[in-house]
């Protein structure tokens, strides 16, 4: 299909779309609310004080609050949440700006880039989590530099990018692999080494996307290429790092240390300059020009006189200009860690934070590519002149608010109509999978992969009984659909959200819970999954009670991730067979294929058959003995 550049215009729009659907959602939110019901969502925060102050890495000011009366916070301000800070009862102009670094029951640790206003220290303040506008204003501004590439090989790249040139590709040269790779992952590897200007990857569940990107940065590093490896998502990147650290790369992560996770912060560029002498140097600077920023604080209010004022203005003078050297210090060390690296990680996002605000790469490796929408995967495209994505079409795509957006094409990932535009000429799918027994990989493969999917030896056979109690008798086959048909397990919406939930099915997941709990089974590898927000919270609130330990969430938030039993509440069941969003089977494919050993799933057959990718499951689930009816189900007598 061939376009011209008024496509990215086009794209521009569509974020306004979902930049305003997204407004509309907090305003929304917060005109239905009134302050206290803000305070009890979670939202907001009241009657705050100011407890600690000291200067976190990179020179932030870390300022941790906790509550006058030192109750403990509502559970929903996680590390990494955008807030603002305000006085409680006065007005300000500006509220202060911060990103929680870290987040306990009674206290909440901020970080501040510069020095927060003075209202900070006086009295009590108000917190509420904001929604972020910086990648809006990236992505916009990302598309404004797609769109000018108008000379020579950089109007080439962007013709290839708008589907109107083919890609072009060198010789694949013969490398040996690190390590073993199955024939479809070495003919990716090559294949993506050889592009010259992108490639696709599209790894089905389990079947190694990770690793062949992982194998195309030693194999690009060994070349002497510099490397971008990212994704929408911290964890996509933080499983990049990992895979590049096992194969020895200097990898360094670039993000905020709250938005990493804890194991992966001694790779962050913020912890790896803190041992560089120029940062040391810095350190003390920023401590000296502290100490002159508290004693000119408490110059000026410790009663008014002239030469307390001269002496506060020429303290804060004084500790301005060591603030300067010492940030300027900063970036040399800054700047002497990131050209050691051989790889940078970092989500796409973060990419137009100021510290890589001028790096180039040879590469950029981009992972999960098809859960992000086309003008947040530009922003690596603008960064190197080769691309490789990796991602599954089959799964879950972008999330995007606006219905309107989503439907003009904002829904599509970049991957998806690179794919479209050039042909399967252009991507690779790899077949074989390291994660599910066969039984459980069977059905998503012939309905989603054309049954081309295989399951390593390794894993064809693995089931539950390895890793429950020796002896113990469970009626647990790799896949068991237990059905609530005739039951009136009827779905019920929750009020203020409008999101569905079912007891019934909450029941039968508890009991389920509980005896695998009695039998042996850890705890950490269990997840219970709901297509349903609701479904998931009110099973969170009653799974919790049985162990912390097990994850309960939704699909869309699950997606990537595994466990050895998943239990799965399709939650609908209603007289008119309704499936709402059920009927996207991209996610159902992803809740499907999360399991290592037992797929759990429970529904109404009566209400799901309406549909024939549900009906075709039920019916391979009656035909080889995984069917089981609630009715003669024993665990359902236990479920309270
Ligand atoms: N050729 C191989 N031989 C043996 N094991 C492999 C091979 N390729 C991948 N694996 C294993 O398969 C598992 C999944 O790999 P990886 O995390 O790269 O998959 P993925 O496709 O990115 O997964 P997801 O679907 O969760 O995104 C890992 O445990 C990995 O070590």
């Amino acid at each position: 299909m061939s376009r011209d550049v008024s496509f990215f215009d086009q794209l521009g729009r569509l974020l306004s779309l979902e930049r305003e659907a997204e407004r509309a959602r907090s305003a929304a939110l917060s005109e239905r609310l009134t302050l206290s019901e803000r305070a009890e969502q979670g939202l907001s925060v009241l009657d705050l004080e100011s407890i600690e102050e000291e200067v976190g890495l990179g020179g932030r000011i870390l300022i941790t609050l906790a509550r006058a009366d030192r109750a403990p916070f509502p559970a929903r301000i996680h590390n990494g949440d955008s807030v603002a800070v305000m006085p409680r009862r006065a007005e300000v102009k500006e509220p202060a700006q911060a990103l929680v670094s870290r987040a306990t029951r009674t206290r909440l640790q901020l970080a501040f880039d510069r020095a927060p206003p003075p209202f900070l220290h006086e009295g009590l303040l108000r917190l509420d989590v904001v929604p972020n506008d910086v990648t809006y204003e990236r992505m916009r501004a990302g598309l404004a530099r797609v769109k000018a590439l108008e000379k020579g090989v950089e109007r080439r790249r962007r013709e290839v990018l708008l589907g109107n040139e083919p890609p072009r590709f060198e010789k694949p040269s013969a490398t040996p692999p690190s390590r073993p790779l199955n024939p479809e992952q070495a003919d990716a590897v090559s294949r993506a080494l050889a592009a010259e200007d992108f490639f696709l990857v599209h790894g089905p569940p389990g079947t190694g996307k990770s690793t062949v990107l992982a194998e195309v940065a030693v194999q690009a590093v060994a070349r002497g290429e510099r490397l971008l490896c990212t994704a929408a998502s911290n964890a996509a990147v933080d499983h990049l790092l990992e895979l590049c650290l096992e194969q020895g790369l200097r990898a360094i992560r670039v993000g905020h240390p709250a938005r990493v996770a804890p194991r992966f912060q001694e790779h962050t560029l913020d912890i790896v300059v803190e041992e560089h002498p120029d940062r040391v140097l810095s350190r003390e600077l920023f401590d000296e020009a502290f100490s002159l920023f508290g004693y000119a604080r408490r110059q000026r209010t410790q009663g008014r006189s002239r030469e307390r004022f001269s002496n506060a203005r020429s303290s804060t003078a004084e500790a301005k200009g060591l603030m300067d050297d010492a940030r300027a210090l900063e970036r040399k060390a800054v700047r002497a860690v990131l050209e050691r690296a051989q790889v940078i990680c970092v989500t796409l996002a973060s990419l137009g934070s100021g510290v890589l605000a001028h790096e180039e790469f040879d590469r950029a490796l981009i992972d999960e590519a098809t859960q992000a929408t086309e003008p947040l995967t530009l922003l690596g495209f603008l960064r190197a002149p080769k691309l490789v994505l990796a991602g599954d079409p089959q799964q879950l795509p972008p999330t995007v608010l606006s219905q309107e957006a989503a439907k003009a094409g904002l829904g599509v990932s970049l991957f998806e109509r690179l794919l479209g535009d050039h042909g399967e000429g252009v991507k690779r799918m790899l077949r074989e999978q390291y994660r599910m027994n066969a039984r459980i990989m069977e059905f998503p493969s012939r309905e989603m992969y054309g049954g081309e999917l295989r399951a390593h030896e390794s894993v064809a056979g693995r089931t539950l009984a390895p890793v429950l109690t020796p002896g113990v008798e469970l009626d647990a086959p790799p896949v068991l659909f237990l059905d609530t048909a005739g039951k009136g397990f009827e779905e019920q919406e929750e009020e203020s959200t409008h999101s569905l939930f079912n007891p019934g099915e909450g029941d039968l997941i508890v009991a389920r819970v509980k005896a695998l709990l009695a039998a042996g089974l850890s705890p950490r590898e269990l997840a219970v999954i709901a297509p349903y927000s609701a479904q998931a919270f009110h099973l969170r609130e009653r799974v919790e009670t049985l162990s912390p330990d097990i994850e309960v969430d939704t699909v869309d938030a699950f997606q990537g991730r595994e466990k050895d039993a998943i239990l799965v509440s399709l939650t609908r069941s209603n007289a008119d067979g309704n499936l709402g969003f059920l009927t996207d089977l991209r996610r159902m494919n992803v809740a499907m294929t999360r399991a290592r050993r037992h797929l759990f799933v429970v529904g109404d057959s009566a209400t799901l058959s309406a549909h024939p990718f549900y009906a075709r499951f039920i019916e391979g689930t009656q035909s080889d003995g995984s069917y089981r009816s609630s009715w003669e189900w024993p665990e359902a007598e236990h479920s309270d």
